[in-house]
């Protein structure tokens, strides 16, 4: 143990005997290169080798640099005590990177990697074509020599991949729509935008969690299946069909998926759009990374023929000053046009894009959209059941339902009857949403109360109706067994009676319509 000990002190004697003589020896102009070779010479002996990653390759920004810094800061956030912060312009979120000459050790198919973000003065040129910032910044990557090989292109490939998906994610969303009816903007652009802050996630969507985390694991497969689709020979897009009553959550659910992903929302509007070709334009001016919507499929574009002119879209006449349809204005946009764009050539012309069309009535849609392949998922968004009750609850009233413990008698028999009652009320998250909305401001155990009396009066008038719907269809039901019981007793009516065969031929076929 002293043996180990004088050998460091004796080093760090050398250490700072050789420093001295850099200071005092060589001026400050070569002191830098100096130190440098130094560096070298001790390199030689060591089993690490080390690559700079500087800030600027001398005129160019170095993007490996930015892409360092964005991938460290993910790990700096929990490791470092000292951090730099910063926000980039159109994000509205931090973020943390090293702070001058700090390090980190960050591990990559079980090697180590040590960065340590190198900061130095500038000295001044004595000549510039631009101005130059006073400090040289950069990065230092040390890795073990007999780990280089297998490690350094893919990590930093890995590095690369991280920083593209960080600040995407760190960007705000932007959402598109068409709604100029195929006008231009000053750029040629026939997308408009805005900042896209619909607060909807995974976890305020009241799903069942069993449907939702099979959604959640659908996308994430997806976002980080480039290898899969480029190997498996598909183009890189996914469709997925939502349907269900008004007011279920389709637009939410969409909302939360383009959070998760941190995609942009093309919101196509289809009434908007004249032609097929128009429709093309617009795709190709989308960009990779986006969720492209149709919402109410069935209310844009008459879906139930392929082929015949029924199968074309209700459309506007096309804006003045000319718009993107070029000569196709005068025709209209087709479900094969429609199908092309989601599933043919000119779906891949772009990747990584889901496409989410949204109906409340599926049953009037073509078996062509519905087909398997076409649209990869079908979501049925339905009424409230009691797990959505529970997230609608924790959102509006702070109900924490995973502390048990917290949890009485009185709340258990609360839920109880809450859970009873849900599924036959057959409300939609959006209608209780708005129950407790309204009653948000009490007590949590009195809304909630609030809501049962609301859940039991509907199904009470439910049930009423159901009972209504019975009495109804059964007194039709013995009209009909009348009518026909008359129609057959009819012809030998007629036979008696002569004279008569015309007006009773009549009344006969009036019972069968019936
Ligand atoms: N599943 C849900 N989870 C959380 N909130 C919901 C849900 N469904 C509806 N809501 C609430 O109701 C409002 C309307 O819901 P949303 O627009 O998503 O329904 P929709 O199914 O798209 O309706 P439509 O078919 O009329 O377009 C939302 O703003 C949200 O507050
Ligand atoms: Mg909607």
């Amino acid at each position: 143990m002293k043996e180990l000990w004088t050998t460091i002190a004796s080093l760090l004697g050398a250490f700072a005997f050789f420093q001295s003589i850099l200071q005092a020896v060589f001026p400050p102009q070569v002191r830098f290169t100096v130190a440098k070779l130094f560096h070298r010479f001790f390199n030689c002996f060591s089993s690490y080798c080390y690559f700079d990653i500087t800030e600027t390759d001398g005129v160019n920004t170095n993007e490996l640099y930015n892409a360092v810094q964005l991938y460290l800061s993910r790990s700096a956030s929990v490791s470092s005590s000292r951090l730099n912060l910063s926000r980039a312009l159109n994000s509205s979120s931090f973020t943390f990177s090293l702070s001058n000459n700090d390090h980190l050790v960050d591990s990559f198919n079980g090697a180590t990697a040590t960065w340590e973000h190198v900061v130095t003065q500038r000295q001044s040129p004595s000549f510039s074509w631009r101005p130059l910032p006073d400090e040289k910044r950069g990065f230092t990557l040390a890795i073990k020599k007999k780990d280089k090989p297998l490690i350094l292109q893919p990590y930093l490939d890995h590095i690369m991949l991280t920083a593209v998906k960080l600040r995407h994610l760190n960007q705000d969303r932007l959402l598109y729509t068409n709604s100029r009816g195929g006008a231009l903007d000053s750029r040629g652009h026939p997308w408009e935008s805005v900042p896209f802050k619909h607060p909807s996630t995974f976890e305020t969507l009241a799903l069942d969690p069993a449907r939702k985390l099979e959604i959640i694991v659908d996308l994430r497969d997806f976002a980080d299946g480039q290898t899969f689709y480029k190997k498996t020979g598909r183009a890189w897009k996914r469709g997925y069909l939502l349907y269900g009553p008004p007011g279920t959550g389709k637009s939410s659910l969409i909302a939360a998926m383009a959070n998760f992903l941190g995609y942009d929302i093309y919101d196509l509007e289809l009434t908007e759009v004249h032609s097929n070709s128009e429709l093309r334009k617009l795709l190709m001016k989308t960009t990779p990374k986006s969720i492209i919507v149709i919402e109410d499929i069935d209310c844009s574009i008459n879906l139930s023929n392929r082929n015949s002119a029924g199968g074309k879209a209700r459309v506007p006449p096309p804006p003045e000053g000319g718009g993107i349809g070029g000569d196709d204005v005068a025709k209209s946009i087709t479900l094969s046009g429609l199908l092309n764009f989601t599933d043919g050539l000119w779906s891949c012309c772009g990747s990584e894009r889901i496409f989410v069309f949204t109906t409340n009535h599926i049953e009037k849609l073509d078996p062509a959209l519905l087909r398997s392949g076409r649209m990869d998922m079908h979501i049925f968004m339905s009424y409230c059941s009691f797990p959505a009750l529970k997230i609608l609850m924790k959102n509006y009233l702070d109900w924490e339902f995973d502390q048990e413990d917290e949890q009485n008698e009185e709340d258990d028999s609360l839920l109880k009857k809450l859970e009873e009652v849900v599924d036959v009320a057959a409300m939609t998250p959006a209608d209780i949403s708005e129950v407790l909305i309204r009653n948000r401001r009490h007590e949590k155990r009195r809304a909630a109360r609030e809501l049962l009396e609301v859940l039991r009066n509907r199904a009470l008038a439910k049930s009423k109706k159901n009972v209504s719907e019975v009495i109804d269809e059964e007194q039709q039901h013995e009209e009909e067994e009348e009518q026909e019981k008359r129609a057959l007793d009819s012809p030998k009516e007629d036979e008696e009676t002569t004279g008569k065969d015309s007006n009773s031929n009549s009344n006969i076929n009036a019972g069968k319509d019936k």
